[in-house]
């Protein structure tokens, strides 16, 4: 599925004639397309930063309070829970995605 970047005839170098320095697209239409498009991914970008953050102090906030109770660190249940969550809709990249985004919260196990 995935081009083998080092291959010429999946993935020509940019700086060949005619082709967009910018994009690598290799037709002015395309580039703007694919600028347009660029727009709406740093959109995106950025909202899944804002939200990694504002997780990351929700986590920490929930683990203050309960350590404040006298309750644990963590609660592995919970967090196995997430994982299944992020695998089943990702796939095995969504586990990956799942425990840097617990270790952001509560730090390393
Ligand atoms: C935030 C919590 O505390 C810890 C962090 C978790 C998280 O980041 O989602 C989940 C379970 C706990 O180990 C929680 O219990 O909800």
């Amino acid at each position: 599925m995935t081009a083998d970047v080092m291959d010429p005839s999946t993935n020509p170098d940019p700086s060949d004639a005619g082709m967009d320095q910018t994009t690598g697209a290799g037709k002015p239409l395309a580039a703007n397309e694919i600028l347009g498009m660029r727009e709406r991914i740093d959109e995106i970008d950025q909202a899944l930063i804002d939200l990694w953050l504002e997780r990351s102090r929700l986590s920490q906030a929930v683990g203050k309070t309960r350590m404040a109770s006298g309750g644990t660190r963590l609660v592995l249940a919970r967090e196995r829970e997430i994982v299944d969550r992020f695998r089943a809709a990702l796939g095995p990249d969504g586990t990956q995605v799942a425990l840097l985004l617990l270790r952001s919260g509560r730090g390393p196990l």
